[in-house]
């Protein structure tokens, strides 16, 4: 084994006790760390627990080995942490912004190299810098730093473990061969004073497509994307048993549920709130086909996923088209809908659907709101409950609602959605937990109390574990919380009643 790679799994293993929070125990010693990397047949490498975690229980954190923003020159997140507002930009290449000179300052020995070469570029050439380009200039110099040992570098920080990622290169067809070396040669053009090996960079950006992380906010939104070669050894799976998240620049992998020792970690690369189909076609870019036990039971799932609704409103039965009959069958009552009759109705659904998002792209809320109101009503008939395009269709309500500032309409949509989270997504999933509190705040606006402590009570049980208790956002789920817990006894008190 590699002398990186023998660090790596010593520092994985960790050694001796470490103080953590362990859930209604207060603070206690657990064994550190406790990870092995193995060879997991038909995966390649993969991260297994060497000692059992429990719930909420972080698996493994670490910073990104290379990290960018996505939207460069806007300013819309710090370089080094990833935080939004009161940023500043680097007076020098006018691409880097800082949220204050504590983060300028960490990014300082690798941004003074960046800076320089971006300075050097026309105005043409900048345009050119979209964030995987940055990403790559930013990696590069991060090794050259490295190994100049002009920066320090660790058992789970080196570029060895970048080198030691699966890059699927002989997978990777050539249109996109050809990308990759047209993005080398403007890597080297923006590094003029690095010689490089323009090969080995087309490989990296291989790399990137299958190890490269969204890095999210609290709420999900994406802000940049990250390297991780730590966390990239960790395998997918549709039914994972661990969850990637970030608190600002860190990535934290914590267990889902209670893990025993040997047990693969495994994370979803993907929206799992899809059908196997769909799954497997966001998967084509980590060149794998999942064989996870969802994606090899049945296609009743999937049937409810993307399925249409029985013709009789009041069955509740998924419908699966009938070999060459040209028409789905309930698979409840048997009765049957007609072929031409879905389509009509589908094609329906996509004219207003274009209308709708032409509405939406130009910033009329008002009208995008009323147009996909009456595409609801059309799906609701069209399409089983538990359907993710109904789901996506409320979603997208909700997010208009909100944007209106109508938070009672915006709260009808919530509250469908949370049934359709709770079939789809397993019960700690993040988006499940956020919904519960998108729900709890849009209630407590309206000062429906009750409910509110409620849907806070549920967000909070699902986000402890998939978000942790000691971030900021959790800290202020967690005050909300107490907020609607004193007015609910407050109103208990005082005999208040509420109507919601
Ligand atoms: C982020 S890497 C994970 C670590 C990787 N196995 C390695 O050896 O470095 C992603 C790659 O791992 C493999 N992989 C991940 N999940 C898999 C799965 N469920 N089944 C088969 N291969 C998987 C695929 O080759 C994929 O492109």
């Amino acid at each position: 084994m590699a002398v990186w790679a023998e660090q790596l799994q010593r520092e994985l293993a960790g050694r001796g006790l470490a103080v953590a929070s362990v859930p209604g125990k207060g603070r206690g010693l657990v064994a550190a760390r406790g990870l092995a990397v193995a060879s997991v047949p038909g995966k390649g490498r993969g991260l297994v627990a060497a000692r059992s975690f429990f719930p909420g229980e972080v698996i493994i954190c670490q910073e990104p080995y290379a990290s960018t923003p996505n939207r460069i020159s806007v300013g819309s997140s710090c370089d080094h942490c990833f935080a939004s507002g009161n940023l500043r930009k680097c007076s020098v290449c006018r691409v880097a912004w800082y949220c204050g000179s504590v983060c300028q300052k960490e990014e300082w020995k690798l941004h003074q190299l960046e800076c320089q070469a971006i300075s050097a570029l026309t105005e043409e050439r900048k345009k050119m810098l979209t964030p995987t380009i940055r990403l790559m200039v930013k990696l590069i110099l991060r090794r050259k730093l490295q190994s100049e040992k002009a920066i320090p570098s660790s058992a789970t920080d080196n570029y060895d473990l970048v080198d030691a990622l699966e890059s699927h290169i002989s997978k990777v067809d050539d249109n996109q061969l050809v990308l990759y070396a047209q993005m080398a040669n403007l890597v080297q053009l923006i590094l003029p004073s690095i010689e490089l090996d323009l090969k080995e960079i087309a490989h990296t950006f291989s790399k990137f497509a299958c190890n490269a992380h969204t890095i999210c906010d609290p709420e999900l939104r994406p802000l940049g994307t990250g390297l991780f070669p730590a966390i990239s050894i960790i395998n997918h799976s549709c039914v994972p048993n661990a969850v990637l998240l970030f608190e600002g620049r860190t990535a934290y992998v914590r267990a889902l549920q209670p893990l025993s020792s040997n047990t693969e970690v495994s994370i979803s690369y993907i929206e799992t709130a899809a059908t196997t189909l769909k799954r497997h076609n966001d998967l084509k870019q980590y060149f794998f086909t999942c064989t996870c036990p969802r994606c090899i039971k049945d296609s009743e799932e999937d049937a409810l996923l993307e399925g249409y609704r029985c013709k009789d409103q009041k069955c509740d039965g998924f419908l699966l088209p009938d070999s060459g009959k040209k028409a789905y069958t309930c698979q409840k009552c048997s009765i049957s809908r007609d072929e031409e009759e879905v389509k009509k109705v589908s094609s329906e659904i996509l004219l207003l659907s274009d209308k709708a998002s032409s509405f939406l792209s130009s910033g009329n809320n008002s009208e995008a709101g009323s147009v996909y109101k009456t595409i609801e009503q059309l799906e609701q008939k069209h399409y089983h409950s538990f359907s993710t395009t109904l789901l996506h269709t409320r979603e997208t309500l909700l997010k208009i609602y909100m944007e209106l500032q109508d938070w009672q309409t915006a709260l009808m949509y919530c509250r469908l959605t949370i049934p359709v989270y709770e079939r789809v997504y397993p019960p700690f999933h993040p988006m499940v937990g956020l919904q519960f509190y998108t729900c709890g705040k849009l209630e407590w606006l309206l000062e429906y109390t009750e409910d509110a402590l409620k849907s806070l009570t549920r967000a909070a049980d699902v986000l402890r574990i998939t978000h942790g208790t000691q971030s900021q956002f959790m800290k202020e789920l967690f005050g909300k919380l107490e907020e609607a817990r004193a007015e609910v006894s407050f109103r208990l008190s005082s005999g208040d009643e509420q109507i919601s």
